[in-house]
């Protein structure tokens, strides 16, 4: 369960009466996630979903908050967060950063379909869009300055072999001239369990936590490797054509993104090796509950590479 910071109803209440939404009704832990204790909260008004922050301080929070806030804005299906009656969207639960943000309805698919993927590609695309037109900006979190950290750390835990594919990759990636291609504000973690399905409608995208300014294209690899992967972590050209059709022909794709691609797709794989390597090596106190397998980003990563300039492109 990955409830770490518990909450009373009694101090949520309390905590409620800064806000314009009514009193509690019903509070309830989310056993999903990996990063935040998140909470069903209920109230004489609505439903919302309460995220008391883990590792993001107070300073790193505004960022993604109007993030959030300027995606809804914009008629995207992303959780707006709810502003107190100060007009803070931040605020302090428990002794940690906490906000509130509308619940979406919906539930994620682990099986999507080449149809629900060419409208992830859409939905994408009008993330991208309207985040290039972000006012504030910070870099990638998870971009090269941590990868080429948490490669350090990892480093010592890994095989031989590892070792050598690590080191190779990451002097390739450093031979990727990413800032040639087209950039803006992305998501960096939209998987399958970070979207809701509301029928067959986008329901809503969640968790925004790892975004910040990166290559666009850096995003899509990120989504294609995890919505786009079949049993053996191969790419499905015809889940693949799907999400990259329903994309370009919202924001069309440059020829410099088409020579990259091959690139980014190991880009991605690598980070969420990197990630997950780091989480099972060097586990953080009473921080992570679920581990993700690092192997299966490994071994997607390799076969990124065999596949090279083979990989599906859009239709
Ligand atoms: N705005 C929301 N609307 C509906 N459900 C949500 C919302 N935000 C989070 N959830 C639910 O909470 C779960 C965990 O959220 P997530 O952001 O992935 O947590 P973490 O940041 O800890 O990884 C999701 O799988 C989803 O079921
Ligand atoms: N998508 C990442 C882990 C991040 O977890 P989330 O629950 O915050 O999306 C992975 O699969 O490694």
């Amino acid at each position: 369960m990955s409830v770490f910071t518990p909450v009373t109803p009694d101090a949520l209440d309390e905590w409620l009466s800064n806000y314009a939404i009514g009193h509690l009704i019903e509070l309830r832990g989310i056993s999903e996630g990996v990063q935040n204790s998140n909470f069903f909260v209920t109230t004489s008004l609505g439903r919302y979903v309460l995220t008391l922050f883990e590792t993001l301080s107070h300073a790193e929070l505004p960022f993604y908050l109007h993030l959030m806030a300027h995606l809804a804005r914009h008629g995207l299906p992303v959780p707006a967060p709810i502003a107190d009656l100060d007009n803070e969207y931040l605020g302090t639960l428990s002794g940690k950063p906490a906000a509130l943000v509308r619940r979406l309805s919906g539930a994620s698919d682990m099986s999507p379909n080449a149809a629900r993927c060419t409208k992830v590609g859409t939905m994408m695309a009008g993330l991208h869009l309207a985040g290039q037109r972000f006012g504030r900006r910070q870099e990638n979190p998870r971009g090269p300055e941590w990868r080429a950290r948490t490669a350090q750390a990892v480093r010592p835990y890994l095989s031989a072999d590892e070792q050598a594919l690590l080191d190779a990759e990451l002097a390739f990636q450093a031979s990727i001239d990413v800032a040639a291609l087209p950039s803006g504000a992305i998501h960096a973690d939209l998987f399958r369990d970070n979207l809701l399905w509301d029928g067959d409608e986008v329901g809503g995208v969640i968790d925004f936590y790892f975004a910040g300014n990166d290559a666009l294209l850096f995003d899509l690899a990120v989504t294609v490797n995890d919505w786009c992967a079949d049993a053996t972590g191969g790419l499905d050209p015809v889940r693949t054509r799907a999400l990259l059709t329903g994309y370009h022909t919202e924001r069309p794709l440059t020829d410099a993104e088409h020579a990259a691609w091959p690139a980014m797709l190991r880009a991605a794989a690598l980070r969420f090796w990197l990630s997950r390597a780091e989480d099972f090596h060097l586990p953080r106190d009473g921080e992570m509950v679920l581990v993700k397998d690092p192997n299966e980003y490994r071994d997607i990563l390799r076969q990124r590479i065999v596949a090279g300039d083979t990989l599906p492109w859009h239709d």
